[in-house]
């Protein structure tokens, strides 16, 4: 899927929310962890698996879902994992209200860089962003297979020590 769509970007607020509550949540974490994969699993609900593609820069899919019979347009930023899209993407980060930190469960070094990801995001984003750090590559096979670390991590922003502790070693 393509999601470098900057046709569809109209800026502020985006598209008509009138009768949205609009949230923007940001997919974060290395090259391959499977970010790109994980939002297109959620807006076509399918894997669809192939050659991997590094994602080029940002770009965002959008969503509604009835939440507590609230509706709401999740507008999901995917980015680049790669080191030189960084300046890029870093000034997404302010304007989000989650942002959702990848690790791939079978490559221990994505883990090891949450801790530099974390940095990253507590320089750039919200003192409040809510963040979920999720396992990604649980099923070999792919759909479906990213798990929460925590079922309660979207509850509240949560610490860089909270979140390490979770995973287990
Ligand atoms: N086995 C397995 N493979 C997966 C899973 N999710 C993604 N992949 C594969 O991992 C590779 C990388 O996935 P992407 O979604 O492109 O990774 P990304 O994090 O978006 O990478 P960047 O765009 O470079 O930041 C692809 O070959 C996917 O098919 C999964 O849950 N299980």
């Amino acid at each position: 899927m393509d999601l470098q769509r900057p046709d569809s970007y109209q800026g502020g607020a985006g598209p008509d929310f009138n009768d949205h509550v609009l949230h923007k949540t940001i997919l974060v974490g290395d090259s391959g962890v499977g970010k790109t994969s994980l939002l297109v699993q959620f807006d076509q609900g399918k894997f669809i698996p192939g050659s991997f593609s590094a994602t080029v820069g940002i770009g965002f899919t959008n969503k509604v879902v009835t939440v507590d019979g609230v509706r709401v347009k999740l507008q999901i930023w995917d980015t680049a994992g790669q080191e030189r899209f960084r300046s890029v993407t870093h000034a997404y980060y302010r304007d989000a209200q989650a942002l959702l930190l990848l690790y791939d469960i079978t490559n221990k070094s994505s883990f090891d860089n949450i801790r530099a990801w974390l940095t990253e995001i507590h320089e750039y984003a919200q003192r409040d962003v809510v963040i979920m750090l999720l396992g990604n590559k649980v099923s070999g096979s792919g759909a479906g297979s990213a798990q929460p670390c925590t079922s309660s991590a979207l509850a509240g922003p949560i610490t860089t020590q909270e979140q390490l502790s979770r995973h287990p070693s």
